[in-house]
């Protein structure tokens, strides 16, 4: 029998803070900044150590002298994105080590002693929304190399960010977690491949949050050296899944070669450029052979015009789930249960509420993949034990969503809501050569 994971109600969960807490934590953070100028006025050398006596004298001061005065504050509100200002660079924590915030800290940017500074202002959605704390561009992960698809959907997810390269999809997840990036954009599923599992499993692995969806038009390119010709290649390599998008049409181009698997695709065409292999093509995008210097021997390769992957963007905290515009909701589950007669309750859950699913996946149960049921008639039978993904068409803000997990929680041993978040819902007609890089042009985010 497994234990159940989720213990006391209410047992889904979002994998670390509420929405509440998340909100509360970008707010703390946020004002770390706003209390630069409140502490230069306290102390004019800045540059002495200033630990929390300190700050609670200061507290103290300010909340005396506030409650003696009168009049109305002049401060500026906080500007609608919630960055910190540039130029503030106060540390924020009390040199030993802790991030020690005084109560006045959560009371916003307050430049006088004014009796309003004081006071705690109300909460704005941008204080819901978690923004980049380092006064930025916001720092996007990807497994990849530039020109990959998943930079090119970071840039779509994320107009005008930062793109980070990551060697490996676990490495993206870490980047989020350590704060070297403010969120991953990470390949799920695709329309002729089916999907990453690495990433499902990273999933549940990993402790960050669904916070949107993009869907990438994906257009692969056959790159080899300027002067190459077709006949030539005894090889191709690229990423596994591109491999797989466009098998059909390798053999329909006469191709004899061997596929070789590479991390990812612009990770194959810079190999083939830097290594100088005259025998050896790469399937990758338009902008990969640009960015390598190769040349393009056969335009649109995919098996399938409509080729498209669906990437996830990921965060540290959830976001708020709304119902102005279509959601996506993804959750996890395990069960104890014989086989069928759960999941058909599961599945009724939702469609007793008209809730659409628009995917379901299994992978190995992570900590018991084979269970052993004992007959003594058969001898000793192995079940195979797994963990179902769900993504259904409603948000957590809807009671019919919350209704349903709350129902599939009763016959599940184990249920985690990985995030509720915006449908993609960007047209897009067959793909297009041009996938792109983040640009400062690009169209407007999803998040
Ligand atoms: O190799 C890349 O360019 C990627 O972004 C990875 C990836 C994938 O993992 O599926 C993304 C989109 C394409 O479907 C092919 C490869």
């Amino acid at each position: 029998m497994a234990a159940a994971l989720l213990s006391s109600p209410p047992k889904v969960i979002p994998t670390t803070a509420p929405p509440v807490a998340a909100a509360g934590s970008a707010l703390l953070l946020r004002s770390r900044h706003a209390l630069a100028p409140v502490r230069s006025i306290l102390r004019p050398d800045s540059s002495a150590p200033f630990n929390r006596a300190d700050w609670q004298a200061s507290c103290a001061i300010l909340s005396s002298k506030a409650a003696a005065a009168t009049g109305s504050s002049s401060d500026k509100p906080p500007s609608p994105s919630g960055d910190p200002p540039a130029a503030d660079t106060e540390p924020d924590n009390d040199g030993g080590g802790n991030n020690h915030r005084p109560p006045s800290a959560i009371y916003g940017a307050r430049t006088s002693l004014d009796p309003v500074s004081n006071l705690p202002r109300p909460l704005t959605i941008s204080d819901l929304s978690p923004t980049p704390m380092h006064g930025s561009r916001l720092r996007v992960a990807y497994q990849g190399v530039p020109g990959a698809y998943s930079e090119a959907a970071a840039g779509k997810a994320y107009p005008n960010c930062e793109a980070i390269p990551c060697d490996q999809f676990e490495v993206a997840f870490q980047a989020v977690e350590l704060w070297i990036a403010d969120r991953a954009v990470l390949p799920i599923e695709n329309s002729l491949g089916g999907s990453i599992h690495r990433n499902y499993d990273l999933l549940l692995r990993h402790r960050l949050h669904i916070v949107g969806e993009v869907q990438l038009p994906v257009h692969h390119c056959l790159l080899a050296l300027p002067g190459v010709r077709k006949e030539y290649l005894t090889r191709v390599m690229s990423h596994p899944q591109a491999l797989a998008q466009c098998e059909l049409t390798l053999t329909r181009l006469g191709l004899n070669v061997t596929r070789e698997a590479f991390d990812d695709t612009a990770g194959a065409a810079e190999h083939v450029a830097s290594k100088g292999l005259r025998d050896t093509a790469a399937i990758a995008s338009a902008r990969a052979a640009e960015l390598y210097g190769l040349q393009v021997l056969a335009d649109g390769i995919q098996d399938d015009g409509c080729n498209v992957t669906r990437f996830v963007m990921l965060a540290r905290e959830p976001i708020i789930p709304r119902t102005d515009r279509p959601f996506k909701t993804s959750i996890v589950f395990a069960h104890d249960g014989e086989g069928t007669s759960v999941l058909f309750k599961v599945l009724s859950a939702f469609a007793f509420r008209n809730i659409c699913l628009t995917k379901i996946e299994s992978r190995p149960h992570r900590h018991r993949p084979i269970r052993l049921v004992d007959d003594a008639n058969v001898g000793t039978a192995k079940h195979f034990e797994y963990m179902f993904y769900i993504d259904f068409q409603a948000s957590m803000a809807e009671t019919r969503a919350q209704n349903a997990l709350a129902e599939i929680q009763e016959f599940t041993s184990f249920l985690r809501l990985l995030g509720s978040y915006p449908t993609d819902m960007t047209p897009w007609g067959p793909t297009s050569s041009s996938n792109s890089p983040p640009s400062p042009s690009s169209s407007s985010s999803l998040d």
